[in-house]
């Protein structure tokens, strides 16, 4: 089965974006469980497109939504919110409408398209509202302190000052995604605070590993971060991930967390979905 796709990125968190609003929910499951099993192989920058997941876009569920994404990680684990990939699904299905809301596997959420440049491949900024956090408690893994906080997703936030985000992002964050204390696995943060007030972060996504971004994981860190006094709320804050900055508000305790951000098609093209792999 010959699959169309656009390769779409937000700085640099990338996939593989299946547009199949024309399709019914029953054909949309269906493919999603074969993306699923195809994952790893569609995923795999050599022997594949490469990317850290697919996106695929298919007709709306709520009366509001102009379409519904869903996510596969680059593992074929299904994660319930993507925001790199929220403002590509955003970009590619919003042509001449900018304001409009995508569904996801945690819920409905308002988009808007602040900057367009048209073509087979365009690219804009686009901003979205992520919804609230839901800050979970602390937690403790190896001897460090974590924040959990779910943004439909979950993530598990360490504030370093000394040390080297990146360096603890690769090595404690397989440790930490698996921790028995996250059932469903959790993805991993680790955020310096600069003293311009900007955020250095590293995040080791579950079921991707270390990615150029991660926009529920910002969200996220900027939700530890206010409760944790080192941000406030009603200000601009800049998270400098390695593939670029975004900026993320939240107003209020309880409301939204907005993020803005780059969303790009790199390229389209076709691969070929095998049937289901043969069983293990
Ligand atoms: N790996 C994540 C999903 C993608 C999140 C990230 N790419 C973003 O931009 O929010 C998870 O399993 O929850």
């Amino acid at each position: 089965m010959l699959v169309r796709f656009a390769k779409v990125e937000g700085l640099g968190n990338d996939f593989l974006l299946i547009d199949r609003r024309d399709a019914s929910p029953a054909v949309v499951d269906a493919l999603v469980t074969r993306l699923r099993d195809a994952a790893p192989a569609l995923c795999d920058r050599r022997f594949g497109v490469g990317g850290d997941g697919i996106l695929v876009v298919g007709p709306p569920c709520s009366p509001e939504a102009a379409a519904t994404m869903i996510v596969v990680n680059h593992d074929g684990s299904r994660p319930e919110m993507c925001g790199n990939g929220l403002r590509c699904v955003a970009l590619v299905v919003a042509g001449a409408a900018r304001e409009l809301v995508i569904d996801t596997d945690a819920g409905p959420r308002p988009c808007s398209v602040r900057e367009f440049h048209p073509g087979t491949c365009p690219s804009g900024q686009v901003a979205i509202d992520m919804g609230p956090p839901d800050l979970l408690g602390p937690r403790r893994v190896g001897g460090r302190s974590f924040a959990a906080v779910s943004m439909g997703n979950p993530h598990a936030i360490a504030f370093v000052s000394a040390d080297d985000p990146e360096a603890l992002a690769r090595t404690e964050g397989p440790l930490v995604e698996r921790d028995s204390q996250f059932p469903g696995r959790t993805n991993v943060e680790f955020a310096r605070l600069e003293p311009d007030g900007s955020v250095t972060l590293w995040v080791w996504e579950r079921g991707c590993g270390i990615t150029s971004a991660c926009g529920t994981g910002a969200c996220a860190t900027l939700a530890a971060a206010i409760a944790e006094g080192l941000a406030s709320y009603a200000r601009d804050v800049v998270m400098r991930l390695p593939g670029g900055p975004l900026v993320l508000r939240q107003d209020r305790a309880g409301g939204s967390i907005t993020m803005t951000g780059p969303a790009r098609v790199a390229f389209v093209g076709e691969v070929e979905l095998h049937a289901a792999s043969p069983a293990a």
